[in-house]
């Protein structure tokens, strides 16, 4: 299982890399990594294992941050009640779409490969469409509006080599961009 002391943190070079693409069918090894990936989440998520792990929460983990230069992210994202937004592995993504609306998260952003907290609004798209493939090679589109939409930016981000307070205003952290929502 994939624990905290596996994950890359800021200052690695891996994390400001461009992944590579995968081919397809993919090998053992990264289906493998891709089930290791979901699983952490999974782990990070619930209350007992992750305080016996000592994990933090993830609702997204892209594989730079486990030190693999490719494609690939996973993503789970909780609704209400227990209820799953988002489950899904998404290899070689591109956002096809994005709205001129842009959101912010009320409390910012914090990412598991930055162990420090670096205050200020994160601004991204409100809406995006992204294409990917599946594990399977199948080509899916996914079309994302807010916060499952913000976790989608923030880990396809990983895979070209960016962490989230690059999109933070140096001189105002918190100043807004016009068409800017605050999601709380
Ligand atoms: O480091 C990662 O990529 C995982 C991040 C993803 C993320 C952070 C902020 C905003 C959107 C996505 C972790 O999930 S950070 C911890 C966390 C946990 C639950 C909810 C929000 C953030
Ligand atoms: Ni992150």
């Amino acid at each position: 299982m994939i624990l905290m002391k596996d994950i890359v943190r800021d200052g690695d070079p891996v994390l400001r890399a461009t992944a590579q693409q995968l081919d397809f069918p993919l090998n053992d090894e990264t289906k493998q990594l891709a089930h290791d990936m979901m699983e952490f989440l999974v782990n990070s998520q619930d209350p007992k294992i992750a305080e016996k792990h000592q994990l933090r929460a993830g609702v997204g983990l892209a594989a730079p941050q486990v030190g693999q230069s490719i494609q690939m992210a996973a993503l789970l994202v909780p609704g209400e009640d227990d209820e799953i937004l988002l489950q899904e592995v998404i290899v070689n993504p591109k956002i096809t779409r994005s709205s001129v609306r842009q959101a912010a998260l009320a409390e910012g952003e914090g990412c598991l490969s930055v162990d420090r907290d670096i205050p200020g609004y994160v601004p991204r798209a409100d809406k995006v469409t992204v294409r990917y493939q599946n594990l399977d090679g199948e080509e899916k589109e996914l079309k994302l509006k807010d916060y499952p939409a913000i976790v989608i930016q923030h880990e396809i981000d990983h895979l070209n080599g960016h962490l989230f307070y690059d999109h933070i205003n140096q001189t105002e952290p918190f100043s807004l961009p016009k068409n800017t929502i605050i999601l709380s």
